[in-house]
């Protein structure tokens, strides 16, 4: 680079394009002239904004992790100074500028710091999913030339050592926790031991080159549709995308908490544990690598978030245990509990409407009931739930608005860098996913009946994706517009709606075109003993749908069981046809009341058909349940649609014979 762009890591680096696949190429950044100042608000840095909140909040503590049972915090300034050993040490083993810090392991202060000290140390950050498997694991670390890997555990390095001989940029494997087993393995004590014993003066030449449009971080998506592509990130991208959604939100700096717990591999929770908590001071407490089996719950009431984000299948899963308790009410209990829900239900749809003002109803049931409850699921303090990375059914919402946890629904992809649109307490609603946040425009491509496809434009529009010229022209227009693969509409008051995905169209043999998540939702909505549902017919003369029930979950693996929850069992024996298995449902053939109670919900779903092609018509139901753990959701807890289409091909074909 040039002796003049030597002013890292704030200055913008001259760039002939506004997208690029290559890693070493920064982009125009999409500021205009004039505009709102959210929209001219100046470019930061990953470094610049973490050196900056290190200054003003020096002592406020940033992460808090617990060992041997007690919490320990580090503040904002150790933090920075953890970033920079960290990156010291990179360097020193030899990252070179724009290739790539790979780090696969649960959420932890080791993660945050080396995700960090690549991007301060001109490298790449890339986050792989702990449930990759080790060719998985292959194609992220070589395709983005992997100089160094940040594994947790021996169970992660194992996958590593397994392609390790493939992977000719690699020149240092890290393991954060446990001793490493193997002679060439550095340890977390260690790699901080090579960091300190380093002068400044490498660090501070490399950040002088930093530039704020240059690519950052890789986000490998999780391939629910198709194979998994890179997602080039700028420091812009980033760092803009945070401070607008914190435009949105009531965030407030150096007074919020929140519990890590979602995979840092995502960009939805990237944005919120690192970078929105970088920007705004927040003390980050991480939750134990069985949050999702569990445990998630007792990190709760011990760092009691002020604000909390879930993905969809979390809010499900807190629903249903919530019911289970509720259905082991005595007959008092029961009715208190209706009568409050009732008054926060008529409270928040009256907000909804923008009717504003709380009854004494509603105050008494607050001090008397959900304030309890909040405690109990350790929420008490928060001020904020949210749910983002795919969507959430509107009977969940309307569960929780009235337990007076009104949820805020996000919507974004790891193309937008994280967040597009969101919701906040002054304006939300049971379907809508929110106004675009500020700065961010949106629009509706060739609407038919105000539907088309949701595209968006702003400095969160990312770079390209890495190698791949022909996928990010398909995703960015010469106008700069990011075309999301989603149907929507907006309405006159500027809320958006998803209506579908383009993405996972099914398009029957008589060529129509059915979104089938509205259609599956429609279903589990039917039918709430029904874990998953997961509807067929591309290129099939009608629709079919599979269902899997709920039931119990193995705490060490996450594999679903073959028993039943006890809620469904006592469905099942209600309609006289008692099972405690999936086996037993299916064994003999699924009994003739069971088959009767679902084409009766099926009907009913039906009725809402916008055409005869819409209507289901065939139903299976399939002997395990879908989780992340057997491959049928990914990370966030989306359909992998091509893996249960390939795993149930006998059952689809069955149902089509
Ligand atoms: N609130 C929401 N409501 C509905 N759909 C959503 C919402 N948030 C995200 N999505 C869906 O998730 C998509 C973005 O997915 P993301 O970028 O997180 O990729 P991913 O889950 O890693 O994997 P893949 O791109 O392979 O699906 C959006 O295009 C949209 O289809």
């Amino acid at each position: 680079m040039a002796s003049e762009f030597q002013n890292g890591p704030d200055q913008i680096l001259p760039a002939e394009d506004s997208t690029t696949t290559s890693p070493d190429v920064p982009v125009r950044l999409r500021i205009p002239e004039t505009g709102k100042a959210i929209e001219t608000t100046p470019p930061v840095s990953i470094p610049g904004l973490l050196k900056r909140t290190a200054t003003d909040f020096p002592d406020h503590p940033a992460l808090a992790y617990k060992a041997e049972g007690k919490w320990n915090k580090i503040t904002y300034k150790e933090y920075y100074e953890l970033v920079r050993t960290c990156a010291k040490a990179f360097i020193k083993l030899g990252l070179e500028r724009h290739h790539a810090v790979c780090i696969l392991g649960f959420n932890s202060p080791e993660w945050f710091i080396s995700d960090l000290a690549a991007i301060f140390a001109g490298g790449i950050a890339v986050g792989i999913y702990t449930t990759n498997s080790s060719e998985a694991c292959f194609h992220c670390a070589n395709h983005s030339r992997a100089n160094i890997i940040v594994v947790q555990d021996q169970k992660q390095l194992e996958k590593i050592l397994a392609i390790k001989s493939r992977l000719p940029h690699l020149k240092a494997i890290i393991q954060y926790e446990g001793t490493p087993t193997s002679a060439d393995v550095i340890s977390w004590e260690d790699l901080l031991i090579i960091g300190r014993d380093q002068e400044d003066e490498d660090l501070e030449r490399v950040l002088k080159t930093i530039g704020v449009n240059e690519c950052c971080t890789l986000v490998y998506t999780s391939g629910t549709v198709g194979k998994p592509k890179a997602v080039m990130l700028s420091h812009d991208n980033l760092t803009w995308d945070a401070l607008s959604i914190c435009e949105r939100l009531d965030v407030k700096k150096g007074e919020e908490v929140i519990v890590s717990y979602l995979p840092l591999s995502h960009v939805a929770a990237q944005v919120t544990d690192i970078y929105i908590a970088m920007m705004y001071a927040v003390c980050i407490y991480f939750a134990d690598a069985n949050a999702l089996k569990g445990s998630l719950i007792n990190t709760l009431q011990e760092a009691q978030p002020t604000k909390f984000l879930g993905v969809p299948r979390v809010w499900e899963k807190m629903h249903e245990k919530m019911m289970q308790v509720a259905a082991q009410n005595g007959r008092v209990k029961k009715s208190l509990a209706s009568w409050a829900k009732s008054q926060a239900l008529h409270y928040h749809l009256n907000r909804i409407k923008g009717v504003n003002g709380s009854g004494w109803g509603y105050c008494l049931a607050s001090s008397l009931i959900f304030k309890k409850v909040k405690q109990a699921l350790g929420l008490s303090r928060c001020t904020l739930f949210v749910s983002a990375a795919a969507p959430l059914a509107a009977d969940i919402k309307r569960y929780f608005l009235s337990i007076d946890m009104p949820i805020m629904e996000a919507f974004g992809m790891s193309e937008a860098s994280g967040a597009h649109t969101m919701c906040n307490m002054g304006s939300f609603g049971l379907e809508t996913i929110g106004m675009a946040l500020p700065g961010m425009k949106t629009k509706i491509l060739n609407p038919e009946d105000g539907q088309g496809e949701i595209c968006m434009n702003g400095r969160h529009v990312f770079m390209g994706y890495l190698g791949d010229r022909e996928k990010t022209d398909e995703a960015i227009d010469s106008e700069g517009w990011l075309h999301s693969g989603d149907l929507g509409r907006i309405d006159e008051n500027n809320f958006i709606y998803i209506t579908g995905r383009l993405k996972e169209l099914i398009i029957t043999a008589g060529g129509e075109n059915i979104p089938p998540v509205p259609i599956e939702q429609l279903v589990k909505s039917e039918l709430p003993h029904v874990s998953n549902v997961f509807l067929v017919g591309d290129k099939r003369k009608f629709l079919s749908v599979l269902l899997t029930f709920k039931t119990d979950v193995d705490s060490d693996t996450a594999r679903p069981l073959d028993t039943l929850l006890p809620s469904v069992q006592d469905w099942l024996k209600s309609l006289g046809c008692p099972a405690k298995t999936v086996t037993e449902v299916l064994e003999a053939g699924p009994h003739p009341k069971l088959l009767e109670a679902l084409k009766e919900s099926i009907d009913r779903v039906n009725q809402q058909a916008v055409s005869n092609a819409q209507r289901i018509q065939k139903l299976s139901i399939l002997p395990v349940d879908f989780s992340v753990a057997t491959g049928e959701l990914g990370p966030t807890m989306k359909v992998k649609r091509n893996v249960v289409a390939a795993k149930y091909a006998d059952i689809i074909e069955k149902m089509y014979a």
